[in-house]
């Protein structure tokens, strides 16, 4: 098997080059607590469909915190199985495979997911910079003589980075993302309608009002009561609540122009923005970006998957991942 593999803080996804999309679920085990023997009771979706469902004793875990790996352990144990969910069967087949990892990790935070995904059974394991590789994804060529400016906004991070042939120029990364948006909704309707919500409903909340702009129904638990209620809530609202952490993105990363010269700007004006990742689909991001930066921006067209479809692309390509592979 040759696989792209971004495994993001909320959403984990493999391609395979001949393939294709082979799994794509959120990035969550549910583990059974019981200190060293704590056993992995469901991975991804499964898992995901459990959050908030279970009894006392089950706990989830995430793989990754603001997309890095903290526990060598869990990652492992979290890659082997997803491995086998995209289909490995035989433990022996080889497995190759470039990982897409935040701009601004470290030598160390490398070394540990490749040190976990080699002991999962990916051989070799290369790391490639995720917006390297989501540029890929949507077509780019980071060789290419011109600068390319890409923003990648997920769960728990968001970056901007400028890259021509073969070398990053410039990067910003703040480690704020789609999770906090869903906290601030999660919030506001605490605040504004009196209603506690789960984490899951307030990040439906937040998805469909990016799609759908009339009034939305929340569902949850009337907070002087405690009974269960509905609230209808204006898109308009949503994107309200969300707003302090979008403009708090998007001051941190048009930072990152300040760093390009001149050439590299103009590239750039004419070429536009390329954004992806799930929380680019937020509403009113893209405009706010579009302001913040000065420049025009384009969607990516999959947002959610092409870090991995570049990811896959980039193992087939040994110039590429000479020049940008991280080891
Ligand atoms: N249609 C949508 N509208 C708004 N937000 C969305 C939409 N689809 C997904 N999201 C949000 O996008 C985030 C996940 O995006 P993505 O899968 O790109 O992140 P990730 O790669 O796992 O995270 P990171 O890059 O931080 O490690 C979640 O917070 C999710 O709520």
């Amino acid at each position: 098997m040759n696989l792209g593999i971004d495994l993001g803080t909320a959403n984990t996804v493999v391609c395979d080059g001949r393939h294709g999309i082979l799994f794509d679920e959120p990035s969550v085990l549910l583990v059974r607590a019981g200190g060293r023997h704590a056993k992995i009771l469901a991975v991804g979706q499964e898992a995901a469909d459990l959050l908030g469902r279970t009894s006392n004793g089950f706990v989830a875990v995430r793989p990754l915190q603001d997309g890095v790996v903290t526990d060598l352990e869990t990652a492992r144990s979290y890659l082997r199985t997803v491995l086998h969910k995209a289909g490995r069967r035989v433990w022996s087949s080889p497995v190759r495979a470039v990982l897409g990892v935040p701009v601004a990790s470290t030598a160390l935070e490398n070394r540990a997911l490749l040190e976990a995904a080699e002991e999962a059974g990916i051989r070799p394991a290369t790391a490639l910079d995720g917006a390297v590789a989501g540029a890929i994804g949507c077509g780019l060529d980071p060789m290419d003589r011109r600068v390319h400016l890409v923003v990648d906004v997920g769960g728990g991070t968001a970056e901007a980075v400028a890259f021509c042939f073969g070398g990053v120029l410039a990067h910003r990364t703040t480690k704020l993302g789609g999770d906090e948006m869903t906290v601030a909704v999660a919030r506001y309707l605490r605040e504004q309608h009196q209603l506690h919500v789960g984490e899951l409903e307030a990040e439906q909340l937040k998805i469909r009002s990016a799609e759908d702009q009339g009034p939305l129904v929340a569902q949850g638990r009337d907070a002087a009561t405690g009974r269960a209620r509905l609230a209808t809530v204006q898109a308009a609202e949503v994107a309200e609540a969300v707003r302090p952490i979008t403009d708090e993105i998007v001051r941190t990363l048009a930072a990152c122009l300040d760093d390009l010269p001149p050439q590299a700007l103009a590239d750039v004006l004419a070429e536009g923005v390329l954004v992806f990742g799930g929380s680019s689909r937020v509403q009113g991001f893209a405009t706010e970006l579009e302001r913040g930066l000065g420049l025009p921006v384009k969607l990516a067209e999959e947002p959610l998957t092409c870090v991995a479809e570049g990811a896959a692309r980039a193992l087939r390509n040994r110039r590429l991942l000479a020049a940008y592979g991280r080891r």
